[in-house]
């Protein structure tokens, strides 16, 4: 298994590009799988979770072919030879039940591996559920799996009772060929949602209100194949505005859309950095105030991402005062706070609180990277903290972050990865 070890970096310096949206890429493979024709997909980030996903596509009968030089992949299913996403593949990725939506769409049927809990919380699917079986499907649970049938979709209204991404998503893929105008309210507002929306559209969907809280789709009989470009990684965008402020550095980002990471722009903002916008990218600068604390509630889009919780309280711990953070969208997402402490954090948890004192002086310490965003957490410790940081588990990071180690160097940070 790999490690990361990070040193004491200087102000980071430079420019870095983002790379394609994780969150946007895994949902519009799996509807690639509502066509028999060719789907392009483009800017595609390379990532762990997107080779779990060619893998799960390629199990169910699509022929997948993937160009990581030109961050290409191209995906056709002429048929659907295994309505299934197996144990195997959903432990290692979540976002495998996205399959779900468009095989029950495509089919009639849909069997997944359900996901359990994770680091982060018990995640439930009883909303993506909740919307199947108001399409008209049947859902049969036994054995670790569950399994949604029907003999056809019907146009509906569902109202869900949390804006759940997955739930918005899965349901969204079912409906596009159901009979008749399903209607979705309270839906997840999150800019991958609206990519996803764009690809359906392209390939023939009537898709309208994505990005609102209510989604109207018109089924129709068919999808085409079509070309998509991926929107960047809003959360990526957002820890490298992190690293800039938290060691004092002068970071051109580019390939941002500075409307996708408002939240985390106001609160950078609070703190004292500065941020400029131009033609070129987002310049974020922690060399110019003295930083000082701010508190934070993550929320669905456009709250705050619980996405950038971790990595912003490491932030936190090295900023004058006091900051408060409340965690509302998982209800365990607060695994980093024990390793950061290790590093002589000091942050206490209250419920769904976390009080963390800041200025604190950071040491590297051995510590564990319990999940794709407390690993980035702890990177951005690392180069705060005097001595060596070993994180290990760093495949969660892998995850979801594209040419992580290279990016970073490419700051100046002193970083390595190393394999046991
Ligand atoms: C691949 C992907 O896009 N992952 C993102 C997606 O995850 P994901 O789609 O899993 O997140 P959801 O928005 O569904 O989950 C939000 C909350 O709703 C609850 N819930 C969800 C579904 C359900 O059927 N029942 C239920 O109770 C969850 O347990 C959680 O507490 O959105 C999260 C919230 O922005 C992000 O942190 C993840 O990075
Ligand atoms: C929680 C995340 O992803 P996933 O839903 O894939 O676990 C994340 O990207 O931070």
């Amino acid at each position: 298994m790999a490690k990361f070890l990070v040193e004491k970096s200087g102000p980071l310096q430079g420019e870095i590009e983002i790379s394609g949206s994780k969150n946007a890429v895994l949902p519009i493979m799996a509807a690639a799988l509502l066509t028999e024709e060719k789907c392009e997909i483009m800017d595609v980030p390379v990532l762990r979770d997107v080779d779990v996903m060619c893998k799960l596509l390629s199990s169910i009968g699509s022929e997948v072919k993937e160009d990581y030089i030109n961050n290409l992949i191209e995906i056709q299913t002429k048929s659907i030879i295994a309505e299934e996403a197996p144990y195997e593949l959903v432990k290692k990725m979540r976002a495998s039940i996205l399959v779900m939506g468009p095989l029950l769409a495509k089919t009639g049927k849909a069997k997944i591996a359900l996901p359990g809990g994770c680091a982060i919380g018990a995640r439930p699917i009883d909303l993506h559920l909740k919307g199947f079986q108001a399409l008209g499907a049947e859902i049969v649970e036994g054995h670790g799996y569950v399994e949604a049938r029907a003999d056809k979709l019907v146009g509906c209204n569902v109202y869900l009772d949390f804006p759940s991404v997955g739930a918005t998503e899965n349901i969204m893929m079912a409906a596009v060929l159901a009979e008749g105008i399903t209607v979705i309210e309270n839906v997840a507002e999150e800019p991958e949602i609206v990519d996803l929306a764009n690809f359906l559209n392209k390939m023939g969907a009537k898709i309208k209100g994505a990005g609102t809280d209510t989604i109207k789709i018109e089924g129709v009989e068919k999808l085409h194949g079509t070309k998509h470009a991926v929107i960047p990684d809003r959360i990526e965008t957002g820890t490298f505005m992190v690293a800039a402020a938290i060691t004092r550095g002068n970071v051109l980002i580019k390939n941002v859309v500075p409307d996708h990471v408002k939240p985390v722009i106001a609160k950078l903002k609070e703190c004292g950095a500065v941020i400029e916008d131009s033609d070129e990218g987002m310049r974020v600068r922690g060399d110019i105030n003295p930083l000082i604390s701010t508190d934070i509630k993550t929320l669905p889009y456009p709250g705050f991402p619980t996405d950038m919780q971790s990595q912003f309280m490491a932030f936190l711990t090295t900023v004058a005062g006091a900051s408060v953070v409340i965690e509302t969208v998982f209800e365990n997402r607060y695994m980093h706070i024990g390793e950061l402490n290790r590093m002589g954090a000091n942050i206490k948890i209250e419920g769904r609180s976390a009080i963390i004192q800041g200025d604190r002086k950071l040491q590297g310490a051995q510590v564990i990277s319990t999940d794709l965003r407390a690993g980035a957490a702890l990177v951005l410790a690392g180069l705060m903290a005097e001595g060596t940081t070993e994180i290990s588990e760093v495949y969660h990071i892998e995850r979801g972050y594209a040419d992580f180690i290279r990016k970073f160097k490419a700051l100046g940070a002193k970083i390595t990865r190393m394999e046991e």
